[in-house]
């Protein structure tokens, strides 16, 4: 028999599962399982995550066992139990046993299909090549455009690095103590790699670092904030990227359209004992009575950077929207570099792979903007490689390999004309 706890939070990954199928991110779904213990919760959410990662090799498994297509929700919980078998290593006959009671909870089409989940998952519990299987693909409305700008090698090295995961980065203040366990980065993050629970590290209530991929610590690494400078976080929410400003003691003004992701921007500044005036407003629309000495502009996109530790991702969009933050982008740009003092510099940047959402958006704002410069740069740890040809920062999920990669992201520095 296998454990009600466990029964649980397949119920609840089944569930979280079902929600991506209908197009809610797990992130949008954090509250769905609210009922359930908290260790429930989080087995169920990673279940879910870890299901959507493997979909692809799971149904490689599963289809030569099935004599026909299954029913959507019995194909889910026949994943859910492969890629916990194969994948999460969790003894056969308890997953077995666990799929088969789940698929009788599904109605009449449940009970007629468990007969067929167990003997579906008692050969797959044998299946001996699952780590030769490929990985999971993206998408073609992704994968396209992704093998149209880095090739089909860069696009397999892409979906093996969506399939590792990612690890733990934490972005340390100025003088932090040394968190046990966690490895320096060359650009100045410390990884975790292996579980943790991040309230119970050490530093965590006094603020001594923030969750912050690697690759996300970067553009403010290359605005290089000064202390006392006057600086707009434009596209402030959740915050990492104020935190970083405020620990660089700039005079910081976070601006976000979301009041509600503001909140959380609040709430990370007071836990790290850090001050930035808060704004709820549209950046578009903002036009305060000063001039800044320095702009982040860290833009909504379509976010296909970060699948390594979002794999429902690809699952819930279809490319459409994508050119509507394009020209969101642009205008947000525009308006930006109009904020800013003659002479001032402006970080842009994207968690993004689509190059129209980062280097074309930087040939394009220098057509815009005569004058206006890309300012080469130094910064410890990376790769003259990743420097692209306009001068900005391209990074990839598959960087990394051997460190455990990075989220995908643009970013690059412009400085304003002194006579503009
Ligand atoms: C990529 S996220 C920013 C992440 C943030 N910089 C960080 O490091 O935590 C983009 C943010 O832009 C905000 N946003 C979207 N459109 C906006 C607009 N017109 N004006 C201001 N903020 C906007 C979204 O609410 C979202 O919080």
């Amino acid at each position: 028999m296998a454990k009600p706890g466990g029964d649980v939070a397949r119920r609840g990954a089944l569930r979280l599962i079902q929600g991506v199928r209908e197009g809610r991110s797990l992130s949008d779904q954090s509250g769905a399982l609210r009922s359930l213990p908290v260790a429930d919760q989080a087995r169920a959410a990673r279940l879910a995550a870890e299901t959507l990662r493997h979909q692809g090799r799971a149904d490689r498994v599963i289809e030569p066992l099935v004599a026909r297509k299954p029913a959507p929700q019995i194909a889910d919980v026949l994943r859910l139990a492969v890629v916990e078998m194969l994948e999460l290593g969790a003894p056969a006959h308890g997953v077995v046993g666990a799929a088969v009671d789940l698929t009788r909870t599904l109605g009449k089409r449940g009970q007629a299909a468990a007969g067929m989940v167990n003997a579906v998952l008692r050969k797959a519990s044998a299946f001996a090549g699952w780590a030769d299987l490929p990985p999971q693909r993206l998408p073609e409305w992704l994968r396209g455009p992704l093998v149209d700008a880095y090739g089909e090698n860069v696009m397999a090295a892409i979906e093996a690095a969506h399939q590792r995961g990612a690890p733990l980065d934490l972005t340390p203040r100025p003088g932090a103590a040394a968190v046990p366990g966690a490895d320096p980065l060359p650009t100045g993050s410390w990884r975790i790699h292996g579980p943790a629970q991040v309230t119970a590290l050490p530093g965590y209530d006094v603020g001594d670092w923030w969750v912050q991929d690697a690759a996300a610590a970067l553009p403010v690494r290359l605005l290089n904030p000064q202390a006392g400078e006057r600086i707009a976080d434009l596209c402030a929410a959740p915050g990492g990227k104020t935190l970083q400003l405020a620990a660089a003691k700039a005079e910081v003004i976070a601006v976000d359209v979301n009041d509600q992701r503001l909140k959380r921007v609040a709430e990370n500044l007071a836990r790290c004992g850090l001050t930035a005036r808060l704004v709820a407003a549209d950046a578009l629309a903002w036009r305060p009575d000063i001039q800044f000495d320095a702009i982040l502009l860290d833009a909504p996109c379509s976010a296909t950077g970060t699948i390594r530790r979002h794999p429902d991702l690809p699952f819930i969009r279809d490319g459409h929207g994508i050119a509507e933050l394009i020209e969101l982008q642009s205008a947000l740009l525009d308006h930006a570099l109009s904020l800013l003092r003659p002479g001032g510099r402006l970080v842009f940047a994207t968690c993004s792979l689509i190059p129209d959402e980062g280097e074309v958006q930087i040939d394009e704002a220098l057509a815009r903007h005569p004058g206006l410069m890309v300012e080469r740069f130094d910064l410890p740890g990376i790769d003259p490689e990743w420097i692209t040809e306009e001068g900005g920062l391209r990074l990839r999920p598959d960087f990394w390999p051997d460190k455990g990669g990075m989220d995908g992201f643009y970013m690059a520095r412009l400085r304003k004309p002194v006579d503009a």
